[in-house]
């Protein structure tokens, strides 16, 4: 996956990233988690296939007008409306920017291993693969190539991020000191207890509200 996206990193300014739900916000969060909110990295992260909006899909068409650009395709179903939609007409302008060859080494998508309609279209059009794992949910992909392709791309350093990944997980086994534990008895005790049945959880950081989507 690593020499996959270093080759596209050499090739492109913005990473159109289509996917929506599951399928996108880990890698939005962590982008924006770890990045900041204005990257200062020579790829860009687009994200579409999250609305309909025709509005904001001419804007980023418009936008890209200018840009060497590729795709990633995510979709563990690969059935879902939003992206594929997106997919097409990104799809589309990507072919008619650089021709159809050169825009097949430009996709890249992320599917289930065996079924879904994306991974028909990527096996006959040839595009470089990779696997959302059948025993992982969308919202918790994020270590997946879900999250993990479009941050690789975005040069954020991956082996960091699992170093952190593994001494949370090292960390968090003692439940004294774990803070989604803590978190999550309290919520249990506030709820039960003492009947507060609606909560709020709220970022005014910017750059982590992504977190609370
Ligand atoms: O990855 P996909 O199959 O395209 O699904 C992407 C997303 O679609 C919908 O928004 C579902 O509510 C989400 O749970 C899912 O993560």
């Amino acid at each position: 996956m690593k020499s996959v996206a270093s080759k596209l990193r050499e090739k492109i300014e913005v990473l159109i990233v289509v996917g929506i739900g599951g399928s996108y916000l880990g890698a939005r969060a962590a982008e924006e988690m770890i990045r900041g909110l204005y990257a200062n990295d020579k790829v860009e992260l687009i994200y579409v296939g999250n609305t309909i909006s025709s509005t904001y899909t001419s804007q980023v068409k418009e936008y890209l007008s200018k840009k060497e650009f590729g795709i990633v395709n995510i979709s563990k179903s690969g059935t879902t409306t939003e992206p594929g939609i997106a997919f097409r007409v990104f799809k589309e302008l990507l072919e008619q920017k650089v021709g159809k060859e050169e825009a097949v080494s430009r996709i890249v998508a992320v599917t289930d291993k065996a079924k879904g309609a994306l991974k028909t279209l990527a096996d006959n059009e040839g595009y470089e693969t990779f696997v959302i794992p059948d025993d992982i949910g969308g919202r918790y992909s994020v270590l997946t190539p879900v999250g993990i392709f479009p941050l690789l791309v975005a040069g954020v350093d991956v082996d960091a991020m699992f170093n952190g990944a593994k001494k949370a997980r090292k960390d968090t086994t003692d439940l004294e000191n774990n803070e989604a534990y803590k978190y999550a008895v309290a919520r249990y005790l506030l709820n039960t207890k003492h009947g507060y049945k609606s909560e709020t959880l709220v970022s005014y950081e910017l750059q982590m509200q992504m977190f609370t989507e």
